[in-house]
């Protein structure tokens, strides 16, 4: 039974299609459309398309942005429309929010994947799981699986847009990451790489000292290969870590009904 997973950002909305909802399934196709462009994936990139045999997704975008991809999904498939909503518990995740459903859903379902990815992998450990999209955000899970709390920040586009607006003389290309920047470009983008990486790192002290073991550390997200190269502690980059949440939940409602 085909399943498609869909990841609705800030930026893009990311799709993949697999031959049966588990994790390990095997990928049929997957891509990626600015948020501007959703209105051509029935008639474009899905175009071609078997028949999904269910569907689950994540939307951080927004209720209008949910209902543009609704239109598109009922447009090409016949099948109806799920979006994971944070909860108090699944798949093996502890709410520790304040408020649970006001957790971002992709971050929710990164945290499902991340905690099945190294259960395969071995014994359970803490971890530190970063999503690097146009928003940055650093979560901490204990080794019961108990999300602790998260940090949000700005993503690399974002502080710069800040820096363009809010100075006279800051509009210039990207630059490379250097330990010295001695021009503004390299300033500004080693600037925002270190900003992030900084942040990471506190998060992973925090978390080794609450926890008194060394986290096991997974990253994700469409810039997460430009910062790979710059944080302190090596993170596994894990490009399918929302992807693989869905198919964990998917199979886990499966298997409930
Ligand atoms: N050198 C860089 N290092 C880190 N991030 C960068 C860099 N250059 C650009 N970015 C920013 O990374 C952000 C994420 O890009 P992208 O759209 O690929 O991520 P995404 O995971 O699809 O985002 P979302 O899920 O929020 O839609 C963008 O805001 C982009 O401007
Ligand atoms: C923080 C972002 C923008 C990251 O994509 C998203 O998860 C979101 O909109 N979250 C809702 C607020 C929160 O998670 O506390
Ligand atoms: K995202």
């Amino acid at each position: 039974m085909t399943f498609l997973a869909i990841d609705i950002g800030n930026t893009r909305l990311k799709w993949a299609m697999y031959d049966a909802p588990r994790p390990g399934a095997n990928l049929l196709g997957h891509g990626a459309e600015f948020l501007d462009h959703i209105e051509s994936l029935a008639e474009g990139a899905w175009a071609d398309l078997p028949q999904p045999g269910s569907m689950l997704g994540c939307v951080v975008a927004g209720d209008q942005l949910r209902r543009r991809a609704e239109e598109q999904i009922h447009e090409r498939f016949d099948c109806a429309a799920r979006w994971v909503v944070s909860s108090s518990a699944e798949a093996g995740i502890i709410n520790g929010y304040d408020h649970p459903t006001r957790l971002g859903a992709d971050r929710w379902v990164a945290m499902i994947g991340a905690r099945h990815r190294m259960l395969r992998e071995g014994p359970a450990r803490p971890m530190v799981v970063v999503l690097i999209g146009t928003a940055v955000t650093v979560e901490a899970i204990d080794v019961n699986g108990r999300f602790l709390g998260g940090l949000i920040l700005p993503g690399h586009g974002i502080m710069l847009k800040a820096l363009e607006s809010g100075t006279a003389g800051l509009h210039v290309p990207t630059g490379e990451v250097t330990d010295f920047p001695t021009n503004t470009s390299d300033a500004l983008t080693s600037g925002g790489t270190y900003a992030i990486a900084g942040a990471v790192e506190r998060m992973v002290e925090h978390v080794r000292k609450h926890c008194r073991a060394e986290p096991v550390r997974y990253m994700a997200g469409g810039a997460g290969w430009k910062m790979a190269p710059s944080m302190v502690s090596p993170f596994e980059l894990v490009e399918s870590l929302i992807m693989d949440g869905l198919l964990v939940i998917a199979q886990e409602r499966m298997l409930a009904n």
